[in-house]
């Protein structure tokens, strides 16, 4: 007998389904996609429960249910995912929905593909681009529409043209497939011992259920080859595979890399992604037929019909937390997602968060541990340049230790990278007449000069103009001068030093987009640019066979600021940065400026020693009782007036419930006081390991007004960063 009412989750913000009645004849599931009217529109929402009788609503006066979309109903595994997201981020289940369902909102019926062939008649009329229809059709075979007129080069109106006069007829065909299925026995390398028993480790554990791995390898140990082979085990028993890179738009060698293992790339899933294609993706992903996605973080929801396995790799990486609305980190969520659906989860990466390496120290999580480089290839060997000693000149960023050393390994026709974190020309303008510094109208942050694009743009709200020709404080003309350096100001001196080298600047805001990054790192790894000058983006696993060098620029740029996680950052961003240097020769180099050689971070690097960092900075959390031996959260208090926000700020903080274990500390400002007009007042809440988070902010949610007028209130649990 089916339901007489079905409780709907609408991707809108809200915590709990509505009560629909369900038609006569409508015969639904749970995890089915439904249209439901809400308010005055209608939304794709899904079935989250069935019922005899409805909950809230008097029975008479519930809405029903308009359609079942003709789409995969979701499984009860991400259900699941989704209410444990939700509860645990505090955001409202729908919005977290949201994220499961895009493209889903938008899926109607499959979009019909049509074919044509030849009917005999020859058209009474003859073109020459009719001609090239024609030929292309030689053989009777039927075409893809789109796919003719691409080949015969003409457009869609010249085909439809042939099938009006019925010198063609039009066919449907099948739907296209929306990935070819990848061979787990495609041939392969030979994995080195050390590789061979990690993948030995991982394929035994592809159908043995949950259980999470730190595949801890160093720089260029072949970890990709590794859980590959954990890949093709969960592909040959017929499951589907999730793999999560950081900056997957740039990863085209890793796409590269994953058609040389199995014969045809994954389907890629990120915003890059057209929407047609995404929601193939989804449909295929649904289905079953798409068997591994490579994706970004928000990959996570996307809706399996059998996942046997995901990898995070890169783990460590910041960007896989997301910051703005469903504030979460993929890779915790993926552990999650991994025991909700009983499977394995791989965490991979050279300099794993200090959280991971916490767990597999305790043996919550298995370590698999790649000690060496493939094919024996030497770690890079580290050194400090004291910029208290061996600085270059006044406005000038390359000392003449690391000069020199470029110098040599261009020479040599190797090449050489220069690493600095940060984009633009110049993180600051100020007047050489009164000192006024150039800042964002509506953040408090200062403008970055970029002079490839001749604008001063504020890296946090994308604010942007050009540099005025007078100070608007004191009105003299022409004061202007650029404080410090940033990529494009480093590349100027490079090709001053450097005249003959072929310089690439890496950085994510390059003005051609995606396609030209990719392009870029294309031609570094076939060896056609010597010195290569890059943001953080350089540091994300790039293989580049010929360079030998790696230079950090500012080494002190992330250290300090009272950052719990600035130590931790600093050292996974160089020792990844260094990493790239000697992947092949052995002969790899990294040389970081700093004003601090002495820091512990730089004392580990400098030694080529990641255990002493992991040691020192383990001790140094625990005694502070910073994660993972204390919990953190951070409640965002914004308003478009300062008072509005500090105001309630202070209610919330007076609200805050008294528990053992739990310190609340603020409000204070939010280091970036002003953000997009808004003024923000942050509270830091500081909790012992063993106290329920998300618990105990609900508690105290639940004895405060919600906020109201401009007053917005955003939650994050577990912050990677605290700006
Ligand atoms: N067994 C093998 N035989 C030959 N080449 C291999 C083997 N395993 C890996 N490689 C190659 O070695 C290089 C380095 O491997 P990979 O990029 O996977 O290292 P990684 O551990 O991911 O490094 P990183 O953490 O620095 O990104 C790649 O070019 C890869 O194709
Ligand atoms: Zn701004």
């Amino acid at each position: 007998m089916s339901a007489r009412f079905a409780e709907v989750l609408v991707p809108v913000a809200v915590a709990e389904p509505y009560s629909y009645a369900v038609p006569d004849g409508l015969d639904l599931t749970v995890g089915d996609l439904v249209t439901v009217p809400l308010g005055p529109r209608r939304v794709t929402g899904v079935v989250w429960q069935l019922a005899e009788a409805p909950r809230y609503a008097r029975p008479g006066r519930l809405k029903p249910v308009e359609a079942r979309l003709d789409a995969e109903p979701l499984r009860p595994e991400l259900m699941a995912f989704v209410d444990w997201v939700a509860g645990y981020t505090l955001s409202p289940r729908g919005m977290v929905l949201r994220m499961a369902l895009r493209p889903g909102e938008t899926l109607g019926p499959p979009r019909p593909r049509i074919g044509v062939r030849r009917t005999g008649p020859a058209p009474a009329r003859m073109t020459a681009q009719r001609a090239r229809v024609l030929a292309a059709l030689e053989g009777g075979l039927c075409h893809a529409k789109n796919e003719l007129a691409r080949e015969a080069g003409v457009s869609a109106a010249v085909i439809d043209g042939l099938v009006d006069e019925g010198a063609l007829e039009a066919v449907a065909l099948p739907p296209e497939p929306a990935a070819r299925r990848p061979d787990p026995d495609h041939p392969t390398v030979d994995l080195s011992p050390a590789q061979g028993a990690a993948a030995a480790a991982l394929k035994g554990a592809a159908g043995a259920g949950f259980a999470v791995f730190l595949l801890d390898g160093v720089t260029g140990s072949g970890k990709t080859e590794v859980y590959f082979e954990a890949v093709a085990e969960v592909l040959r028993r017929g499951r589907q595979v999730l793999l999560l890179l950081p900056e997957i738009a740039l990863t085209t060698a890793f796409l590269d890399r994953f058609a040389r293992r199995f014969g045809v790339p994954p389907a890629e899933w990120h915003s890059e992604v057209a929407p047609r294609r995404r929601e193939r993706i989804w449909r295929g992903v649904a289905s079953g037929e798409v068997a591994v996605v490579a994706g970004a973080r928000s990959a996570l929801f996307l809706p399996f019909r059998d996942l046997g396995l995901i990898v995070v790799d890169e783990e460590h990486d910041g960007s896989y937390k997301q910051e703005e609305g469903v504030a979460y980190n993929a890779r915790d969520m993926a552990v999650v997602r991994a025991r909700i659906g009983r499977v394995p989860v791989v965490l991979a990466s050279a300099t794993p968060s200090v959280e991971t390496e916490v767990n597999a120290r305790r043996g919550r999580y298995h370590r698999l541990a790649l000690p060496t480089r493939v094919g024996g290839a030497a770690l890079p060997k580290i050194a400090a340049i004291d910029m208290t000693r061996d600085g270059p000149g006044r406005g000038r960023w390359i000392a003449p230790k690391l000069a020199a050393a470029v110098e040599t390994t261009i020479g040599r026709g190797e090449q050489a990278l220069l690493f600095l974190n940060r984009r633009g020309y110049a993180p600051l303008t100020l007047c050489r007449a009164c000192g006024h510094r150039l800042g964002c109208p509506s953040c408090d942050a200062w403008l970055v000069e970029h002079r490839a694009r001749r604008r001063l743009v504020c890296h946090h709200c994308g604010f942007s103009m050009p540099r005025p020709p007078a100070c608007p404080h004191c009105g003299t003309q022409e004061t202007f001068v650029a404080v410090g350096p940033g990529v494009e100001r480093l590349a100027e001196e490079a090709a001053a030093l450097f005249p003959d080298a072929r310089l690439s600047i890496l950085s994510s805001d390059l003005i051609e987009g995606v396609e030209r990054l990719r392009a870029e790192i294309a031609a570094i790894e076939r060896g056609e640019v010597d010195l290569i000058i890059g943001t953080q983006l350089v540091a994300k696993g790039h293989h580049f066979p010929r360079l030998t060098l790696a230079g950090v620029i500012d080494g002190d740029l992330g250290l300090g600021h009272g950052d719990p996680r600035a130590a931790e950052r600093t050292f996974q961003l160089f020792y990844q940065v260094v990493g790239r240097a000697g992947r092949e020769s052995g002969s790899g180099q990294g040389l970081i400026q700093t004003y601090q050689p002495k820091h512990p971070v730089m004392t580990a690097l400098i030694a080529g020693d990641r255990e002493l960092f992991y040691d020192t900075e383990i001790a140094a959390r625990e005694r502070a009782g910073l994660p993972p031996f204390g919990r953190l959260a951070t409640l965002l208090v914004s308003a478009a007036e300062a008072p509005a926000a500090e105001a309630y700020a202070r209610a919330l903080a007076a609200a805050a419930p008294l528990e053992a274990g739990v310190r609340v500390l603020g409000p204070a400002e939010a280091p970036i006081a002003v953000l997009r007009g808004r003024h923000r007042v942050r509270l830091l809440v500081r909790a012992a390991r063993t106290v329920r988070v998300p618990d105990y902010l609900r508690a105290w949610l639940a004895r405060v007004p919600p906020p109201k007028g401009s007053v917005g209130l955003a939650i994050d649990v577990d912050p990677q960063s605290f700006v």
